[in-house]
């Protein structure tokens, strides 16, 4: 009956897919695609859903729409595509066809539930982060310094007109995530909601760079040394969410704080030390 559609391009984003997908069951029509490409999967699978009459979609967008923000915090009205990234393009873009798709067909519907920062992992140890290669992202990367598997986190930049000068994100725990997207099939699936409607996932909260190493150091018990780095390009200062929209429309609210992002985190790795490759050995 309705589609959560996917366009993965982190890992992280998987693991909350699969627990959304584990939660709705039968619900969802198509299994998990995983595209690569935003653009290209999004023709592809909207021609697809067009062959067998889904016209329903849960689209995960990106807080990256929004780019270096104006106000804060990011309501959904905030202006989008002034992004600082491709990747934030590709998922603006994806955005306006279908945008323009359910403003022009009226049989089709699509919420866009755009992530802060996901993070964390299933509290059973099983389903967690393991990225190819070296991590892009804070979490896995302080992961990874912990348990030991490499020595030192860069912080990049320290000269951000933040609390401590470190980037600011909106760190969101992948089952909360994963419970965004439940809500929002249940939505789409009572037809409550027509045409395009996008929705924040995130807590609210903004953390620092060296907040989140700090809660990760109390959570495992273990150092995680950094070293201070040059500013990374197409990074932002500070981004956190205001998620009264889906509260209001969706009765979706974060409810994993930064402690539990952090120990789910660390019980995953701590079982999985070189990742799953390396877990079947
Ligand atoms: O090794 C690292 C990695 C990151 N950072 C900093 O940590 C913060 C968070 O960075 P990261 O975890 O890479 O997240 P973002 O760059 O904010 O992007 C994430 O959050 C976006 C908003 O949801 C998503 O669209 C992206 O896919 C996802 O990568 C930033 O200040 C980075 O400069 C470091 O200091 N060292």
């Amino acid at each position: 009956m309705i589609l959560i559609t996917i366009f993965l391009q982190h890992k992280i984003d998987c693991v909350a897919h699969f627990a959304a997908l584990k939660a709705v069951g039968e619900s969802c029509k198509f299994p998990l695609q995983y595209y690569q490409n935003n653009i290209t999967g999004t023709s592809i699978l909207l021609e697809a859903m067009t062959e067998t009459n889904c016209f329903n979609l849960v689209y995960s967008s990106s807080a990256t729409v929004y780019g270096e923000p104006e106000f804060l915090p990011l309501t959904e009205d905030h202006p989008t595509g002034k992004c600082t990234s491709p990747y934030g393009k590709s998922k603006y873009f994806t955005e306006e066809i279908l945008k323009d798709l359910c403003a022009s067909d009226n049989r089709w519907n699509a919420i866009s539930l755009r992530y802060f920062n996901p993070v964390g992992a299933h509290s059973s140890g099983r389903i967690g982060e393991d990225p190819n290669g070296e991590p892009n992202n804070l979490m896995p990367y302080i992961s990874q310094v912990a348990v030991g598997r490499r020595p030192v986190l860069h912080v990049y930049g320290t000269d951000y007109p933040t609390k401590d000068g470190t980037g600011v994100r909106d760190y969101i725990h992948i089952v909360d995530l994963a419970m965004g997207h439940v809500r929002a099939l249940d939505k789409l699936g009572s037809g409550e909601i027509r045409g395009f409607t996008a929705y924040n996932l995130g807590t609210g909260a903004g953390y620092s760079v060296l907040e989140m190493v700090n809660a990760f150091a109390e959570a495992s018990g273990r150092q995680v040394p950094y070293e201070k780095c040059p500013r990374r390009p197409g990074d932002i200062a500070e981004s956190y969410a205001d998620a009264t929209r889906a509260a209001e429309s969706l009765n979706w609210r974060a409810e994993k704080g930064i402690k539990e992002m952090c120990a789910d985190t660390w019980n995953w790795q701590q079982s999985n030390p070189n990742g799953y490759a390396a877990s079947k050995l």
